[in-house]
């Protein structure tokens, strides 16, 4: 925040206003006229003519009370009239893409003096260009929708087509990359890896909305996958097109009332017609992300030998209902009928009754875009008790003096620290193995990376409560991020995969490749 505009102004100046009608305060040595905005205050006014507040430094008691981002408001700044003689502003206002400099409030790879092996320069220059892109054009707007439960907006949601690029690099890298030059040529496509594209969603978890982010094309990083792989042509070179473009919305319709993780329980039909030139489909689909703003479906069918995979374009018959669930409307979150609809076969996506495989090839990468979400959307929620625990005063002395406080602390740091190392670990053997390597020797460690991510997830939503108090149940203000991620979490612990079944099958896979002849 510059001051060079304000006049100097003493503290015993200051002093002299401390009065309903001629009310001045201090915070972080600048000075504001409260005088008209008093009886507006949303504390209340009495609590500013305390003794200690009017015509006194607040500073302590305000970054107590309030987040800095109520100062920067335009509102808010207009009641600045000076700055204290001889001194200057010591919080440092907030910057669109800088690094945080509090301490594991980023991982190790972006906090000098660390080094790491997984990053290269084009990895570096990326976050950059994607944290200033998440902080200016995306947070606002993400904060906005989340609590209106409007979707995305149009320029929002645009600027992630080809103008940036970011529809494309969410799928992952391959072929669909070759040839672009990516957030303005910081990457090109030929030498997009997985690290880019950890990098692409843990930055983007930074808007700090959790279901206007699963709004934001959430449903597209996993329903378009089934397109990129299967689907034939003209019909995949259209559908890319259009969803790359950011023109159309497409998402992945597989779970019903019926059935969840246990996709071989769906009841959705699809029945050929005589000629078998279309299939009729019929059923219901629960819990679509994005579903309310697609216009195309990824909708996994029981067919006569077992499921088959369509693309069905919304049109006659495809009605979507929102369903109302503890994240925000932004989500689009729908419930779906399909009555009688009719798709022509070329829109089947992979081998009639071979649905399974299409459902299955995408799922190491949606668990593992989920990990590198939810391990950066804990230690966000980490970074802000870091920053609650120094500022805020208890018992007349900083939270942080309180040994309990100190060993909450401890343990979500430490735990956070581990799943980034991990991830980083698996991300790299992404990097290195072939699709069918990935499918034999990943599917396990995925899935205990996502397992454990989504537990410690709710362990620090918990413990993050208990840190904050009220504040941490309450939707506005300090604690507004530590009540949405403990409203939140359990998303994650349960969309791509519940936590239990998701252990189980990394145990399963492990014992299949236990030697037969080990002994104790
Ligand atoms: C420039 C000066 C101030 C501005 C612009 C301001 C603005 C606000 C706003 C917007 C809120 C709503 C909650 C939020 O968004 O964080 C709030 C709440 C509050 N303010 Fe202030 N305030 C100022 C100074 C103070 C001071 C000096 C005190 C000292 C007692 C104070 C006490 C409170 C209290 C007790 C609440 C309710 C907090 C809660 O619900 O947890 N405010 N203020």
């Amino acid at each position: 925040m510059s001051t060079a505009n304000l006049k100097s102004i003493t503290r015993e100046e200051v002093e002299k206003h401390n009065k309903k009608g001629d009310l001045w305060i201090v915070i972080d040595s600048i000075v504001y006229d409260l005088s008209k905005f008093a009886r507006l205050h949303p504390g209340g006014e009495g609590v500013l003519y305390d003794a200690d507040v009017a015509g006194q430094d607040a500073t302590s008691v305000f970054y107590g009370l309030h987040r800095q981002e109520v100062l920067e408001k335009p509102q808010y700044q207009r009641l600045r009239i000076g700055v204290i003689e001889g001194e200057t502003p010591k919080v440092k206002p907030f910057v669109a893409g800088e690094l945080s400099r509090v301490p594991y409030g980023e991982p190790t790879w972006l906090t000098p003096p660390f080094k790491s092996p997984y990053y290269k320069e084009s990895h570096r220059a990326l976050q950059k260009a994607m944290r200033k892109y998440v902080d200016e054009v995306v947070y606002p707007d993400a904060q906005a929708c989340e609590e209106s439960g409007k979707r995305a907006s149009a320029e929002v949601l645009k600027s992630m087509g080809e103008e940036t690029g970011i529809n494309r690099m969410r799928l992952g890298p391959g072929k669909h990359l070759h040839g672009h030059k990516l957030m303005g040529g910081i990457v090109k496509g030929e030498e997009f890896d997985y690290f880019h594209e950890l990098i692409i969603t843990q930055e983007m978890v930074r808007g700090g909305a959790r279901g206007y982010a699963d709004g934001l094309n959430g449903g597209m990083v996993i329903g378009l996958p089934p397109v990129l792989n299967f689907a034939k042509e003209p019909l995949r070179t259209k559908v890319l097109t259009e969803v790359f473009n950011a023109d159309k919305v497409i998402s992945l319709a597989i779970s019903e009332a019926f059935a969840g993780s246990d996709v071989q329980g769906l009841r959705c039909t699809a029945t050929k017609s005589e000629d078998g030139s279309y299939w009729t489909i019929n059923g219901t689909k629960k819990w679509i992300t994005g579903g309310m703003h697609s216009d195309y479906f990824t909708v996994g069918c029981r067919t006569e030998g077992g499921l088959t995979v369509f693309l069905v374009p919304r049109g006659e018959g495809v009605e979507t209902k929102p369903i109302k669930t503890s994240y925000s409307a932004a989500a689009g979150t729908a419930y779906i009928t399909f009555d009688n609809v009719k798709v022509p076969s070329e829109n089947m996506l992979g081998p009639e009754d071979g649905g399974l495989l299409v459902i299955l090839s995408n799922f190491n990468h949606e668990r593992w875009v989920m990990c590198c979400g939810s391990a950066r959307g804990s230690r966000f929620i980490v970074e802000e008790c870091m920053k609650w625990a120094a500022q805020r005063q208890v018992f007349g002395k900083p939270l942080l003096a309180q040994p309990v406080i100190r060993q909450k602390l401890a343990f979500m740091l430490a735990k956070v620290e581990s799943l980034q190392a991990w991830l980083e670990s698996v991300t790299y053997q992404l990097c290195q193995m072939s699709y069918k390597e990935q499918s034999k020797y990943l599917a396990g460690q995925i899935a205990f990376l996502k397992m454990l991510c989504t537990r410690v997830s709710g362990e620090i939503a918990d413990e993050a409560v208990q840190i904050f108090g009220g504040r941490g149940i309450t939707k506005t203000g300090m604690g507004k991020f530590i009540e949405q991620h403990q409203r939140t979490q359990k998303f994650d612990a349960i969309l791509g995969g519940a936590e239990e079944v998701l252990g189980d099958l990394g145990v399963r896979q492990a014992m299949r490749a236990m030697p037969k002849d080990q002994r104790l």
